[in-house]
């Protein structure tokens, strides 16, 4: 049974032992062509704020839908932010067995993001009944964006470009979202807590709790399981990845399955060019890959910034919002 990789990326983050750090990139660089996804251990992210986040996340699920609604996605307007109940996204066209909180960076109303009207960009909507969410996911999230960092310090080494090309040109100001899943112990046949789906961006950092239920699809159409490995983060290749590199790093498809028996919930932080910036292909040679796309799009023909690809895409999968957050 093939299983994913594991790697070490403590050598990214401190950045002070050359050799550790070139192998440590040859070996993202390889899993990245190979599977698209690996595991990540030495990530930073202290135990104790993952059960704080998990621990705030269960009792924030465990609120009556009323209470819930309080910070609905209505409500976050076009910043994309609040709570989605069961079945209210449809990511491969049919609804997910899952509910969820639309997080990300938390920006004030005076952001010149904010002042100029982008859509996925805002502050974010917190439960009044769980107060320590808010805080919990602010910590998380500046230790998993440091570890999101250091990935892409690999991942440009790992293409032959200096350390810092991203962080010095399209991920400078990264569009960063976050989201909370909740997937319900339903393990009925066909029933997906997420279908068949890859991910829009550069990097997606999954943090997943003791359950499983992920799988993703190997470059030969076998679907490999996901299991959780202790702490450490999933890591997985998005579809602007695939288009920068020309085809060599793959944006593999995944789903999940919750088949547990138990409540699942997964933390997935997607680590996203500037939503301004164009996402164009590196001077490289381009890679042939043998299957089709999963939903036959073809990411190397788009053109355009990060933002243009990403509108396209969530409109699909939240239809009823689309409609209401861009009406104007
Ligand atoms: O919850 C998971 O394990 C995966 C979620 C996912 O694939 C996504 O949000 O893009
Ligand atoms: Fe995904």
């Amino acid at each position: 049974m093939t299983t994913l990789p594991v790697i070490d990326i403590a050598p990214l983050r401190a950045m002070d032992d050359a050799e550790m750090v070139e192998r440590t990139a040859a070996a993202i660089g390889a899993a990245s062509a190979e599977f698209g996804f690996f595991y990540a251990d030495g990530h930073g992210i202290a135990d104790s704020l993952v059960a704080r986040l998990e621990t705030a996340s269960h009792r924030f699920f465990a609120l009556s839908d009323k209470e819930k609604a309080e910070i609905a996605m209505a409500h976050g307007g076009i910043a994309w932010r609040g709570w989605f109940p069961l079945g209210g996204e449809l990511t491969s066209g049919l609804p997910d067995r899952k509910e969820g909180l639309y997080l990300g960076e938390d920006l004030a109303a005076d952001d010149p993001r904010v002042v100029a009207g982008w859509p996925l960009h805002g502050a974010n909507l917190w439960p009044r009944a769980v107060p320590e969410l808010r805080q919990a996911v602010g910590d998380y999230l500046d230790a998993a964006v440091a570890a999101a960092e250091a990935l892409m310090r690999g991942m440009a080494l790992a293409l032959g470009l200096p350390a810092e090309h991203f962080a010095a040109g399209m991920t400078r100001r990264p569009t960063l979202l976050f989201r909370i899943f909740h997937y319900p112990p339903d393990g009925a046949p066909g029933r997906f807590g997420v279908g068949e789906h890859s991910d829009y961006g550069l990097l997606t950092l999954l943090g997943q709790d003791g359950h499983g239920g992920l799988e993703v699809r190997a470059a030969n159409g076998d679907w490999i399981a996901v299991p959780p490995q202790g702490r450490m983060l999933v890591v997985n290749i998005g579809d602007m990845f695939e288009r920068l590199t020309r085809g060599r790093f793959r944006s593999a498809p995944h789903r999940v399955i919750n088949a547990s028996g138990r409540d699942r919930l997964s933390w997935p932080l997607f680590y996203d060019p500037d939503f301004a910036a164009p996402v164009d292909p590196l001077p490289i040679a381009a890679t042939a890959r043998s299957l089709p796309r999963w939903d036959d799009v073809d990411v190397h023909a788009a053109s355009g910034t990060y933002g243009d690809y990403l509108l396209g895409k969530v409109g699909k999968v939240f239809p009823d919002l689309a409609g209401k957050a861009f009406r104007d």
